[in-house]
């Protein structure tokens, strides 16, 4: 046979009913992939769990609620704050000589949380009580009064909905160490093992200043020094916490300054011209930081004078710092070791209150010229003050030179911040909404929920697996795409074969 060309047309490709099972089986597994991928994503509507702290503080107590996701309380959900209550009123150790006060005073603050927290979740909600240097300070002249503070503010917190933890009072090193787990937990710093920011808090009685310091392992003054593991790292923490030196009691002890010699006029450059007022001396004279300082002689009164001098208020301020001894290699003030100041600092509560109110918050602002306009505000007349404010709160407002001058001196003589590390301070309020403070860190640290170790992280995060569905989901789509071009225009994939 002689040899024969034949020209024969052969489509290569699978039969038309294998093509739509082919397209079938694809249209369904993107279906199934999409579906997945929605359902991953898609928001359920979240559920919260709930914890209650209250900061019983010289001042006043303030409430603070916080929620974290239910299905996330083992250790990977975020805290945040989600309410507070500022009790009306003084602080709990005001209510020494009537305690039943003190557990009354808690009752509206009490009810919000009912209103905020669902009624659900109630019974399963720690509720913890701490109280700072205004019960320290109690506790030291008369602890019975302060045991019956605890009583009545023990009464009132039993009797409310939420799982009830107890009240205690914080010692100052809690108080520090606690601010600065707030502050680097709500920066996201601590899970991340990034460098951490030093926490600087001012009180009505106390204050205190917690950073770590590549200089400082503990040794040199070991009560000042915290140790924690937190998240798989190790931090030594440098706190301390000086009972006396938050502003109220400073300015107790400024006075008392002031007055040794029982007059029955104080001239003081920390309060504006113009500014008089009739003060008991029993009253300045009350607290512990004052205490056995009251001259002999005194009167009943003393009419208390504003001259607005910056310049000599410094130096007043300056009296109750004590920078003659130190056993240590180096100190900060009263003979208190502190390391070298390092990093950047978050500077909150009091800190805040009274820059914020001076506008002297921005801590780009050299320190001369913050100096410069702190002496033009302590140099303004009280009546003029009193005009360009008329909304503030009138005690506040007559302090805020004294606080101030008592801050600025507290930061660069006391800590020892120069014109070229002020800036590294940063006046805050809030950190993503929650308020900067001890109790946050507080709660974490009692419903352990900071690990000690990293938590296991997922073997795909939620990016890689997102990533990955998509690209499977491009791929089947331009499968089929191309096997649709085959069937419908079949010529593009026919190809002559010679047999
Ligand atoms: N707008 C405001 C609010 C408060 N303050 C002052 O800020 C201090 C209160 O700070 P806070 O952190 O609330 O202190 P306490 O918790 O009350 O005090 P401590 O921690 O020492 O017990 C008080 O001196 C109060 O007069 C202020 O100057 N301006």
């Amino acid at each position: 046979m002689s040899a024969q060309r034949e020209m024969k047309e052969k489509n290569p490709w699978p039969t038309p009913v294998t093509i739509i099972i082919i397209i079938v089986i694809g249209v369904i597994a993107i279906v199934a992939l999409v579906t997945v991928a929605v359902l991953q994503n898609k928001s359920v509507p979240q559920k919260y769990k709930y914890g209650i702290v209250l900061d019983a503080g010289s001042s006043h107590t303030a409430l603070y609620i916080y929620q974290w996701p239910a299905e996330k309380d083992n250790n990977t959900g975020r805290v945040e704050q989600t309410h507070s209550c500022k009790v009306k009123g003084k602080g709990i150790s005001s209510y020494a000589s009537e305690p039943w006060k003190a557990g009354e005073s808690l009752k509206e603050c009490m009810g919000e949380a009912e209103n905020t927290v669902p009624k659900e979740r109630a019974h399963e909600t720690p509720l913890y009580l701490g109280a700072t240097a205004g019960m320290r300070l109690l506790d030291i002249v008369n602890s019975s009064a302060s045991k019956n503070v605890f009583q009545a503010v023990e009464k009132a917190l039993q009797n409310s909905p939420f799982s009830y933890q107890g009240a205690r009072i914080l010692s100052g090193q809690e108080e520090g160490a606690f601010g600065w787990v707030t502050v680097n937990y709500l920066d996201d710093r601590l899970k991340q093992g990034l460098k951490t920011t030093g926490a600087l808090d001012l009180g009505g009685a106390s204050t205190q200043i917690s950073f770590i310091s590549d200089n400082f392992d503990g040794s040199e003054s070991p009560i000042n020094s915290v140790n924690f593991r937190l998240y798989g790292n190790d931090y030594n923490l440098y706190t301390h916490s000086f009972l006396c030196y938050g502003k109220d009691q400073v300015l107790k002890m400024v006075l008392a300054n002031q007055t040794q010699s029982g007059a029955t006029t104080v001239l003081d450059p920390c309060f504006h011209s113009g500014y008089n007022e009739t003060k008991n001396y029993s009253v300045l004279y009350d607290s512990p930081c004052v205490s056995g300082r009251k001259p002999q002689e005194a009167p009943e009164k003393f009419d208390h004078i504003g001259k607005g001098n910056f310049q000599e208020c410094q130096k007043a301020v300056k009296s109750v710092f004590n920078f003659t001894f130190c056993k240590h290699s180096r100190c900060s003030f009263n003979g208190v070791f502190q390391p070298p100041l390092q990093g950047p600092f978050g500077a909150f509560s009091a800190y805040y209150f009274v820059m914020n109110f001076l506008n002297l918050t921005d801590t780009s602002m050299p320190l001369e010229t913050v100096k410069q306009k702190l002496s033009q505000y302590c140099g303004t007349s009280w009546d003029k003050i009193k005009r360009q404010h008329p909304t503030v709160n009138v005690k506040y407002l007559a302090e805020y030179c004294f606080s101030g001058t008592y801050i600025l001196t507290l930061l660069t003589e006391g800590y020892d911040f120069t014109a070229e590390t002020y800036s590294n301070i940063k006046f805050i309020k809030k950190i993503k909404g929650s308020d900067a403070g001890w109790t946050l860190g507080y709660m974490l640290n009692l419903t352990n929920m900071i690990p000690a170790e990293a938590p296991d992280s997922p073997p795909l995060p939620h990016a890689g697996y997102v990533s990955i569905v998509t690209l499977m989901t491009i791929l089947l789509i331009g499968l089929l795409l191309f096997v649709a071009l085959r069937i419908f225009w079949p010529r593009c994939s026919k190809k002559t074969q010679i047999v």
